[in-house]
């Protein structure tokens, strides 16, 4: 095995330790989220006994094949924990998130949850925000007028850079909820509830990857071992 998918066995298992049993889950989505839904498919196999809503089409279906139950917001609409991925964290425990263009139903199930814990590896921690393109989810109507709002947006924060429409199989990428996703390679952002703010003031920008004031603590995993980052 090789040792990135060591690191995020060892952060999916440190938060493992966070679960109780009667509890309700928010369940991430990505690569390191998955090694979680593997773990916890061993404990509830074991006898634990929880539900999780999961925030992806992709990680639904990893639960359903490995056998962890699964409920939905409308059913249980209020959730005690929240294990994700993340594609950065910085100090103040800010993440970057949709790498994997689940930001959007990500975000209403951390929401929705008591508390949200990361899990990542070392690599993922930043100072500050942006070194990794930032998603904006957007509606597929008016694209052309929200690309150009978000450039006036991010020129307000004194941001500027590519905005890529992401791609799929050589046609746009759609994400769980029917809408496109613009990578934006601002760069670093210093101010990132700034950004959230005029990002947020734009009709066709559905969601955007900044998660403020949502995580309480992150696992990270390094080669010399677990930290957890709490949220200052
Ligand atoms: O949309 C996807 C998510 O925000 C993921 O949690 C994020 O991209 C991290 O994924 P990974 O654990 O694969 O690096």
């Amino acid at each position: 095995m090789d040792e990135a998918r060591k690191l995020k066995i060892a952060a999916a298992a440190e938060a493992l330790t966070y679960v109780r049993n009667g509890m309700r889950l928010g369940i991430g989505t990505g690569s390191t989220a998955e090694e979680f839904v593997r773990l916890l498919a061993e404990e509830v196999k074991d006898g634990l006994e929880i539900v999780g809503v999961p925030t992806s089409e992709r990680t639904a279906a990893l639960c359903r094949e490995l056998g962890v139950p699964l409920t939905t917001l409308d059913e249980t609409p209020h959730l005690d924990l929240t294990i994700d991925g993340a594609d950065e964290v910085d100090a103040s425990l800010r993440l970057i998130k949709g790498g994997g263009g689940a930001l959007l139903r990500e975000k209403i199930v951390a929401a929705a949850s008591d508390s949200m814990i990361v899990i990542a590896d070392q690599s993922k921690v930043v100072d500050p925000l942006g070194r990794f393109p930032l998603p904006i989810e957007v509606n597929q109507f008016g694209l052309g007028a929200t690309l150009r709002a978000i450039e006036a947006a991010a020129a307000k924060c004194g941001l500027a850079g590519p905005l890529n429409l992401r791609q799929k199989d050589g046609a746009p990428f759609v994400t769980d909820g029917g809408h496109y996703i613009v990578d934006a390679s601002f760069g670093r952002i210093p101010d990132p509830e700034t950004l959230s703010n005029a990002l947020f003031a734009i009709p066709g920008v559905v969601e955007h990857g900044l998660f403020i004031g949502l995580a309480q603590a992150a696992i990270i995993a390094g080669t010399d071992g677990i930290r957890t980052m709490k949220r200052p």
